[in-house]
């Protein structure tokens, strides 16, 4: 069996079959950079994480391109209210959803452009639509997509043109765009500056001084580093109007056949809600970190189907730490039984055959439920070979849950979670520090006190936990014995 995924421009399951063989292309919407990220806007970057990880496994060479809106409305709008310059917020919020990608294990794409590194690809990709008669400039320094003028407009979300309001944000409509259309349900290629905006957010154009609408950017970025037409474009359901039709439109117009086959995750909702910041229950992954590992949210985020809602509560964090602790428990177990099981490289795991069923479930749409099936089943075939002492069978099989727990994110003895791990020692050690030094303090109270059997019993219950307490001219220190 290969790789068939669900395509949304289709509505149906269909066979993944790359456009060059060997090859994917994969472009995903990555973050508008305004604010602290939630696990919301987390999720679709580990959905596809996982895409891209079985992808590799299936031994396609990916290109993966992840962009990072760095100007908007709302960045403009957000800084000047905060006193920051534009940039300095964009770039100070792209940090914290590059800490929190690397916190959670998703890899770094391959490419990762910003929208205002690619200002004269955008300039000249609508000087291409305007001479192919797909867009026009309303002489005030705005340029528009004619959306009448291409017959397939609407043909990604199967809407009909006379259905549509408008095929702009609705939650950016500015009444300075809408005055210049031909036609309300032309959208936005390039905006007249306006006074208000900082000097630095205007770029020089044919059409005077301006901007890129937020459309514009994934075309000019997905050509640049995925070619004309590339495999797969994903990003979160929300994305599929106006932006990515919009995306489709401008390629399309600009004569590209752009992406085949389109992939959208689904939402985090807590209490049957949209996780979000305006409705003012978003939780910001930095915030949740303090107080759960990163495995167990990445866990509780990347192991639903990418398809299905992830409904967040406290259990689900729960549950998923109870999953994570089985998993890491079982390969401490595994590992310390047969050495080589932590000691498989990267290279070994990347080639070490993997249960049918598993693979079978990843080709089927990522089906990760039953994936992970799989590996309980083979957590169990494990410990029963340990048990009875067939501990080359029990490493073999072992080796393999390590695999394709890799393909998850989530191989507890990989880089990425064994440093997190070397991370909760720091903490343990902290916290041992702590209770010795209250020990110690007691020890030199009940000494002011003359009180030497109870002081004498505090360094006998510390020599005992393997703690050994030197006495110096300047106090008392302790090591581990
Ligand atoms: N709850 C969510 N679940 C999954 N994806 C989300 C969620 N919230 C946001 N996203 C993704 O992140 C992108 C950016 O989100 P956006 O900036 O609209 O965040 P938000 O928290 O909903 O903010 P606002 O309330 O200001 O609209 C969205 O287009 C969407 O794809
Ligand atoms: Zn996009």
């Amino acid at each position: 069996m290969s790789l068939r995924i669900y395509d949304s421009a289709r509505h149906c399951i269909v066979d993944f079959e790359p456009v060059k063989a060997g090859h994917v292309g994969i472009y995903l919407c990555g973050a508008t950079v305004q604010g602290s990220p939630h696990i919301g806007h987390v999720r679709s970057a580990i959905a596809f994480d996982v895409l891209i990880r079985w992808l590799r496994r299936s031994g396609y060479q990916v290109t993966y391109v992840r962009n990072v809106t760095d100007i908007d409305d709302k960045i403009l709008n957000k800084s000047a209210e905060a006193g920051w310059d534009w940039w300095a917020w964009a770039y100070r919020f792209e940090q914290e959803f590059a800490a929190a990608y690397r916190a959670l294990g998703v890899l770094p794409p391959t490419y990762e452009p910003r929208a205002t590194g690619q200002i004269p690809e955008q300039i000249a990709l609508t000087q291409r639509l305007i001479d192919a008669g797909h867009a026009y400039s309303d002489g005030n320094g705005n340029v528009y997509f004619d959306v009448k003028s291409l017959k397939d407009y609407g043909s990604l979300t199967r809407q009909k043109l006379s259905d549509m309001r408008t095929t702009e944000d609705e939650s950016q409509i500015d009444s300075q765009i809408e005055a210049g259309k031909r036609d309300p349900r032309d959208f936005a290629l390039w905006k007249a500056a306006k006074e208000s905006e900082p000097e630095t957010a205007k770029w020089d154009s044919p059409w005077g001084k301006g901007r890129p609408g937020w459309h514009l950017e994934c075309s000019a970025m997905s050509r640049r580093y995925l070619g004309e037409a590339f495999d797969i474009h994903g990003g979160g359901i929300d994305l599929r109007f106006p932006h990515h039709e919009n995306e489709q439109a401008q390629s399309h117009g600009a004569g590209w056949p752009f992406a085949k086959y389109w992939m959208h995750n689904a939402w985090v909702t807590i209490k049957g809600e949209k996780m979000s910041k305006s409705l003012g229950n978003s939780l910001v992954v930095s915030e949740i970190l303090k107080t759960t590992p990163a495995a167990v949210l990445r866990l509780a985020l990347g192991t639903t189907h990418y398809r299905s809602t992830v409904e967040y509560s406290p259990e689900t964090l729960e549950q998923a730490g109870e999953t994570w602790n089985k998993f890491s428990s079982s390969l401490a177990r595994f590992a310390q039984a047969a050495p080589e099981v932590a000691q498989a490289s990267a290279q070994e795991l990347a080639e070490v055959s993997l249960p049918e069923a598993f693979c079978e479930a990843m080709d089927d749409d990522l089906n990760i439920a039953a994936a992970q099936a799989v590996v309980h089943e083979k957590i169990k075939q494990a410990n029963t070979a340990f048990e009875s002492g067939k501990n080359d069978e029990g490493a073999q099989v072992a080796i393999q849950i390590r695999a394709m727990l890799e393909i998850l994110g989530l191989d507890p003895l990989s880089a990425q979670w064994r440093e997190a791990d070397s991370g909760n020692d720091s903490a343990a050690a902290a916290a041992l520090e702590k209770l010795v030094a209250d020990q110690l303090e007691q020890r030199v109270e009940a000494r002011k006190e003359k009180d030497w059997a109870r002081a004498d019993g505090i360094r006998d219950r510390l020599s005992a936990a393997g703690i050994v307490i030197e006495d110096g001219a300047s106090g008392s220190t302790w090591h581990l014995g």
